[in-house]
């Protein structure tokens, strides 16, 4: 997928879509499970099912689409991943990064991320938009990151950065929106970290990783992050804590999908009403990444 010599290589790849639909986008969304309707938030769109995207990787996971959809959003070009791909459906780490590539060749600038998570922080409640300041990413502590093997200069360093992996002015501006919004009682800034799952994480997991500074737990999203820093694009991300992370031994929760996706319908609105604001300021204020 990756060599000059495929003809789906990524360059491949970026032509073959942008032949599809008449504008390069600026901006680039990735929904998180259950977080899909934001794409619907675009105008004009123009919507392609992954299996119809030759050599495109394919959602395996209920509450995401596979559907990149095209459109505008507030009068910005944009594409959307309406679903996204994680270690645990199997895929390889470069495949699950790909679309960030793709996002780079086709003129994305930003990029919008979103997750759905467990909350951590024993201060945080079901329903909370944490706006990630930064990440851990623990499957790189055993050596799973999108940029091991060779440097494709083309994209950028051997050695990025990531200390500023998270746009901090993006991040300012979006906490002022949601209080703006009326949203202060559950808006949060805090620590994402990522496993690999399918399987939710054990009590002693849990205790450990909110000791190292975690605040919330998903399996996605750093994995993009890193390749979308790589290659120069601006990040924004933000997690729906969907349930709390089972801490005590003495409890009978328990984490499940269906309860993912229920709060990503619960919160539905409001993180409709926060994205579209966000980006209106952020081209207001920080046009240029
Ligand atoms: N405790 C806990 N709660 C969570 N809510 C969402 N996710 C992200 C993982 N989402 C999977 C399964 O819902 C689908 O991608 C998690 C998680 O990893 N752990």
């Amino acid at each position: 997928l990756h060599s000059k010599e495929s003809p789906y290589c990524s360059e491949g790849m970026k032509t073959w879509l942008l032949d599809q639909q008449p504008f390069r986008p600026l901006l680039g969304i990735v929904c998180g499970s259950g977080l899909g309707g934001l794409a619907d938030l675009l105008k004009d769109q123009k919507v392609m099912s992954y299996s119809e995207i030759p050599h495109f990787p394919q959602s395996t996971v209920q509450g995401h689409a596979g559907k990149l959809v095209f459109g505008s959003l507030k009068g910005t070009p944009c594409v959307c991943m309406q679903g996204r791909f994680h270690l645990y459906e199997g895929h390889h780490i470069q495949k699950i990064t790909f679309p960030m590539k793709i996002f780079k060749l086709m003129g994305v600038e930003t990029v919008i991320l979103t997750n759905a998570a467990g909350g951590l922080n024993q201060e945080y409640n079901v329903g909370d938009i944490m706006i990630i300041k930064d990440h851990i990413n623990l499957p790189g502590f055993a050596g799973i990151n999108p940029l091991m093997g060779p440097n494709d200069e083309r994209f950028g360093l051997r050695f990025p950065a990531m200390s500023d992996a998270y746009d901090r002015e993006l991040q300012q501006l979006a906490e002022k929106v949601a209080i703006d919004l009326g949203y202060k009682e559950f808006i949060r800034r805090g620590v994402y970290c990522t496993l690999t799952g399918p399987s939710f994480e054990t009590i002693a997991e849990c205790r450990m990783l909110s000791m190292i500074g975690a605040d919330a737990v998903g399996m996605s999203t750093v994995h993009e992050v890193i390749a979308a820093r790589h290659c120069g694009m601006r990040v924004f991300a933000f997690s729906l804590i969907t349930n709390q992370a089972v801490m005590d031994y003495d409890t009978d929760m328990k984490a499940t999908h269906d309860e993912v996706l229920q709060t990503g319908k619960d919160r539905a609105h409001q993180l409709e009403a926060l994205v579209p604001l966000v980006w209106n300021f952020t081209i207001c204020f920080y046009p240029n990444p």
